[in-house]
């Protein structure tokens, strides 16, 4: 299967996925002033009021807090969103060190991670299956993570990592909101795009956000105390560096909300 190794990394992950070329694949490297800046563009709007998580879990590649989506209740929309689209879970990618870590990178810099809120299109496609698959099937909020101060909401994760060490593990996680994860301001950059991983559907649109958020070396470090491997397995592979690097542009526009 794929990982993010030297053998199954994404260097190699064409191999299987041949969609890795493709024309809207993800992250890229956003150059703000190369971005075009669209007075249309409306502020996002973020419904997590009625929120609720179920689970978080280790799927071998990330962790990752789950949500019901059987109606409405979490949703993002506004934007560049033609449609509500419904909270499904949220995951991080990071790095083994403070400077690199996240998907995206602004002129060249990347973040020590970045935290993915995954949304789909509830309106025009009946599960999340059909829409991962569907131009406009995915809207992703991706925010980056700085290290500075304890991030004061976000110990109520790493509290419970111990919990999900290995892969397929997974564990009750119930009333955590995510909008307490979310930086002051909420002006975005958006671009059509793709999964980062297999299968690297180009199901994406893609919004990231501006502001990053502050969290401590310490609490970065607890993600790093996660493995990629099961509890079973000979090999023991400490979870980091689970980030794919930029990939071209390929003539595609970035807009910038103001
Ligand atoms: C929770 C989750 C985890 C993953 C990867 C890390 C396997 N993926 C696959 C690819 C991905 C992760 N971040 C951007 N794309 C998704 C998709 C469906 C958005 C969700
Ligand atoms: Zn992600």
């Amino acid at each position: 299967r794929w990982g993010y190794g030297k053998e199954d990394g994404p260097s190699v992950w064409y191999k299987n996925y041949p969609v890795a070329e493709g024309s809207r694949q993800s992250p890229i490297d956003i150059v703000p002033n190369e971005a075009s800046r669209d007075r249309s563009l409306d502020p996002i709007i973020i419904n997590y009021d009625q929120c609720t998580s179920i689970n978080i879990s280790n799927n071998g590649h990330s962790v990752v807090v789950e949500f019901n989506d059987s109606d409405d209740r979490s949703v993002i929309k506004g934007g560049p969103l033609d449609n509500p689209y419904r909270l499904k879970q949220f995951h991080f990618h990071w790095g083994g060190k403070g400077c690199e870590g996240s998907e995206h990178t602004v002129s060249g810099t990347g973040f020590a991670s970045e935290l993915h809120l995954v949304h789909w299109n509830a309106v025009k496609y009946k599960t999340f299956g059909e829409a991962s698959t569907a131009p406009d099937g995915l809207a992703v909020l991706g925010i980056f993570l700085e290290t500075g101060d304890d991030h004061r909401w976000l110990h109520m994760i790493t509290d419970v990592l111990y919990m999900v060490k290995y892969k397929d593990s997974i564990t009750n996680f119930k009333g955590f909101n995510p909008k307490c994860l979310l930086p002051s301001r909420l002006h975005y950059w958006t671009y059509l795009g793709s999964l980062t991983t297999p299968p690297l559907h180009e199901s994406v649109i893609w919004i990231v956000l501006k502001e990053p958020i502050e969290v401590s070396e310490k609490q970065l470090g607890m993600f790093r105390m996660l493995l990629f491997t099961g509890e079973e397995d000979d090999q023991r592979l400490r979870m980091e560096n689970n980030f794919r690097p930029p990939q071209p542009l390929k003539g595609r526009i970035v807009h910038s909300s103001n």
